[in-house]
């Protein structure tokens, strides 16, 4: 028997057949020249190389290319062709191992998932009874939706996972690749440039801002503080607005005075536009984008938003180099007020001072922090007294504490204040947990994972339920009570840590997060020094949108009266709470 034919091409590219009767073993091996020789052992251990070599040479390959070449790309196409379909159906096994839907052949559950926002978010929910980790298919897209904090752990607290997942690319028209949005090299040394400028002594200079510009939102709701029930979230909003924009940019657009103002109207109708095509598929490809005229009215925002920001930066830049810089002016402006730092000053003096920051690259940021900075402490700000207004009893205890503080003073809030507004601060964790203003965190993953008894592979977008995560009863028994008291340091000790994440958690966790806290109890206080609120909207009926943000879809309706009226007529809003 010849085991195998052996194959000996020559220098001359000379074709020879010897058949040698004889057993093989492990015959491939390179040789020095770059030849690829086949040698065989002899059951008596002999090597018979030298007979039975199978070899070719470059020039061999090249007198036989023209015949071979199709064959050979074929043969390779074919191969890279099987490679690939072994290797995606290997991914799909691995992601069908976790629970979830079946879904339609080709479509899985695109169709489920394409409903207005409301129905959407309950939608998703509805996958999270599938268990704290499960997949779902958008056509050949897979996601897995993650709501149990041990799974939560293991793509937070990963340095490796912090690519965004890919809707976060209808920000980048408007955001570019700043903080948020970017990943790799770029955001490492962003993250680390702008560390600093969430210090606590920084943010103490904001203080002024969130005590004058919550002053001006209660004065202006004590217009609406009659009993009447109405929305507050435009009020709240505005008031954020105000707070972000003199905060990053050191310039104000009078929000809560001028709602009708280019920019604020543009900021608006943006984040709409954007958090439609994230939840609408059609709407996500360029084209029908345009076809659809959408585009159009994206575009004219972002030429108001860029050229806001581009404003601001020439003039600070100019102030900085005319000697007129943040520390030169901490004097006062022009109105006489003592003026402070802003975000952007602080990216400048960084530019100036070596680090490579374009204006492009300073606008990214600063846009980054307008968007981010004011939606979800609206949110935040919102759905806290929102919670507050069905909970008297907690109402109590918490104007109770600002009383303990403040007394009858409406003297604005210093830092040592803030500090003891310890049941202020768990009530707006404790409506953090159940209204989280950012309710879904979307991470694409760049390798295998592994979480409990399932394997993740690269490819697949992780999708962390923040909403659902919060309501764990293990972690948080009768999650939809509204109970502060689960912050208490005693509640908190067996908590799994990653249990609670409305700033996110490990490194790409929200880097204004005690800009935030600082600016709600502010904003909330001044509220509540004033006045009592109660929610007319029961839990029950409300509906959520959980787009980006995690919003009422028809706005928080509450009634106010001035707090003193409140005691004189303690029925009308101390006896209820529908929770
Ligand atoms: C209650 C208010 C806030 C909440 C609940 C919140 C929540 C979050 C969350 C969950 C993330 C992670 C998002 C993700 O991974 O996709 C995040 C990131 C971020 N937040 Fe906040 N945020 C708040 C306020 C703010 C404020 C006031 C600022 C700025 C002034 C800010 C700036 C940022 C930035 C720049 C990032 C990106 C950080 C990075 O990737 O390194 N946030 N925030």
């Amino acid at each position: 028997m010849i085991r195998p034919h052996s194959l000996t091409l020559g220098q001359t590219g000379n074709c020879q057949r010897e058949p040698q009767e004889t057993a093989v073993t492990s015959p491939l091996r390179n040789t020095p020249t770059g030849v690829l020789s086949l040698s065989f052992l002899h059951p008596s251990g002999q090597n018979l190389e030298p007979q039975v070599a199978m070899s070719w040479s470059k020039e061999h390959v090249l007198s036989a290319t023209p015949e071979l070449l199709p064959f050979v790309v074929l043969a390779g196409a074919v191969g890279l062709l099987l490679i690939w379909v072994f290797r995606r159906q290997q991914k799909v096994w691995l992601i069908d191992q976790m629970p979830g839907p079946k879904g339609l052949p080709i479509l899985g559950s695109a169709l489920f998932v394409s409903v207005e926002p409301v129905e959407l978010f309950k939608r998703v929910l509805s996958f999270c009874e599938y268990g704290p980790v499960m997949r779902v298919w958008i056509a050949n897209v897979a996601y897995a939706i993650i709501s149990g904090a041990e799974a939560v752990e293991v793509i937070l607290s990963s340095q490796k996972h912090i690519d965004k997942s890919r809707d976060y690319t209808f920000l980048y028209p408007w955001l570019g690749t700043g903080l948020l949005t970017s990943t790799g090299t770029k955001w490492h040394s962003r993250r680390k440039l702008l560390t600093p400028a969430f210090h606590f002594k920084i943010l103490e200079d904001f203080l002024d801002v969130f005590n004058r510009q919550s002053a001006r939102m209660a004065q202006r709701l004590s217009g609406k503080a009659d009993g009447k029930p109405f929305d507050i979230f435009p009020y709240v909003t505005l008031c954020a607005l105000d707070i972000i924009c003199e905060t990053a940019m050191g310039n104000t657009v009078n929000a809560q005075d001028n709602s009708e103002s280019e920019y604020v109207k543009a900021i608006y109708r943006i984040v709409h536009i954007i958090q439609m095509r994230m939840s609408r598929p059609w709407l996500q490809p360029n084209v029908l984008f345009k076809a659809l005229g959408y585009a159009k009215e994206h575009d004219a925002c972002l030429r108001t938003l860029h050229g806001f920001s581009q404003e601001n930066i020439s003039r600070r830049r100019q102030a900085l180099r005319d000697g007129r810089g943040r520390h030169a002016e901490a004097g006062a402006d022009d109105l006489g007020r003592k003026t402070r730092l802003a975000f952007l000053d602080l990216l400048l003096e960084y530019s100036e001072d070596g680090a490579k920051l374009s204006d492009e690259d300073i606008r990214e940021e600063v846009d980054t922090f307008m968007f981010e900075g004011h939606d979800t402490t609206t949110a935040a700000v919102n759905w806290a007294l929102y919670l507050l207004g069905h909970n008297p009893e907690i109402q109590d205890r918490l104007q109770e504490e600002l009383d303990g503080i403040f007394g009858d003073s409406d003297r604005p809030i210093t830092m040592s204040d803030l500090r003891e507004m310890k049941y202020t601060e768990n009530c707006i964790k404790e409506a953090l947990r159940i209204y989280p203003s950012v309710p879904i965190i979307g991470r694409e993953l760049k390798e295998d994972i592994t979480v409990g008894k399932y394997h993740i592979p690269a490819g697949v977008t992780a999708m962390i339920y923040v909403y659902r995560l919060h309501r764990d009863p293990e972690q948080f028994p009768n999650p939809e009570v509204f109970d502060p008291d689960r912050f208490l340091p005693e509640n908190c000790k067996t908590r799994h840590p990653y249990a609670y994440v409305p700033f996110s958690a490990g490194p790409r966790n929200c880097i204004g997060q005690k800009f935030a806290l600082m600016e709600e109890k502010v904003m909330i206080s001044h509220v509540l020094r004033k006045f009592r609120v109660e929610s007319v909207t029961p839990r029950n009926d409300l509906e959520l949108v959980g787009e980006i943000i995690l919003r009422p879809f028809e706005g928080i309706r509450v009634k106010l009266v001035p707090r003193r009226d409140a005691e004189t007529a303690p029925a009308m809003l101390k006896s209820r709470s529908d929770c």
